[in-house]
């Protein structure tokens, strides 16, 4: 498996920015208490890169990628996603917004157990509302994804790693303008889950695919183009992978970051 550095494509073309955070903040009330998520958040994301999100537990990662992907609203500011502007659209709206435009990928796959590899795919379609979608399109993320002799097997005949390709091959295929990942490599063992790391790498670099991947893990955010850190809600740092080189270097930075600000919150 190739280096994810020498994985890599350069960009020379200028990216457009295909979501945009700005100001963004997201408060949760618990009864008494409430909850700072997310504070003044601002963040671009450029079409056909591969940014990898990382942060301690309660960072505010998931939170951020929910309020990119149209799943949670913010308490303030604007996110904008191919150029619609979220607050804009009414809740069905929204909703068929992200089934057409974004590209979901879980940590636990969430696959539909009662469904094959193949129906699964196109679920996204029939759910749409598509009764006889173009199938010639899943012969050809199965293709490029590696899946072509497991598309009719049940979630529960497939592995881990076949089973996130199937997901990926469904956050695909109604071709989103971005797909964000929510540790997708996190039910994996690490062969696999480097595996699919280098699979988002390929789909980045070969069809210009913009993906957005929360990890806790160096080793994946390795793979990434950019890393942006957060803490406590905010984002403390964001810095290119190439000047990192390597998964040990990039931790060694985000470490860095970290506890910087911890010295300068001392
Ligand atoms: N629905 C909710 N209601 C109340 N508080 C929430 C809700 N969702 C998240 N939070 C809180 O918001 C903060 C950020 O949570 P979030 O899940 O975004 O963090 P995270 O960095 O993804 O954490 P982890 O790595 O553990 O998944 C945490 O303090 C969490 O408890």
């Amino acid at each position: 498996m190739n280096h994810p550095t020498e994985a890599k494509r350069m960009n020379e073309k200028n990216p457009e920015p295909i979501t945009i955070v700005q100001n963004v903040s997201k408060i949760y009330r618990q009864g008494d208490r409430t909850v700072n998520a997310l504070l003044e958040v601002d963040l671009t994301i450029n079409e056909g890169t591969f940014v990898a999100v990382m942060g301690a537990s309660g960072s505010g990662k998931s939170t951020l990628l929910h309020l990119m992907s149209g799943l949670t609203r913010p308490s303030a500011g604007t996110v904008i996603v191919a150029d619609q502007d979220l607050d804009k659209l009414s809740d069905s709206k929204l909703t068929r917004f992200r089934r057409e435009r974004i590209g979901l990928v879980f940590q636990a796959f969430n696959l539909i157990p009662s469904l094959n590899a193949y129906d699964n795919i196109l679920f996204p379609l029939y759910a749409a509302g598509i009764k006889q979608p173009d199938t010639s399109e899943v012969s050809e993320l199965a293709d490029q994804l590696g899946i072509q002799d497991r598309l009719t097997h049940r979630p529960d005949s497939l592995s881990g790693g076949e089973q996130q390709r199937v997901a990926i091959a469904r956050s695909l295929i109604a071709n989103p303008a971005i797909v964000l990942a929510d540790e997708p490599t996190g039910s994996l063992d690490s062969v696999t889950g480097q595996a699919i790391c280098k699979l988002l790498r390929t789909l980045c670099d070969q069809q210009g695919r913009t993906i957005v991947v929360v990890t806790h893990e160096s080793t994946v955010a390795a793979w990434a183009d950019r890393v942006v850190v957060l803490k406590d809600g905010r984002i403390l740092k964001q810095f290119e992978v190439d000047e990192c080189g390597n998964a040990l270097s990039l931790s060694m930075q985000y470490q860095a970051a970290v506890e910087s600000e911890d010295t300068v919150l001392a």
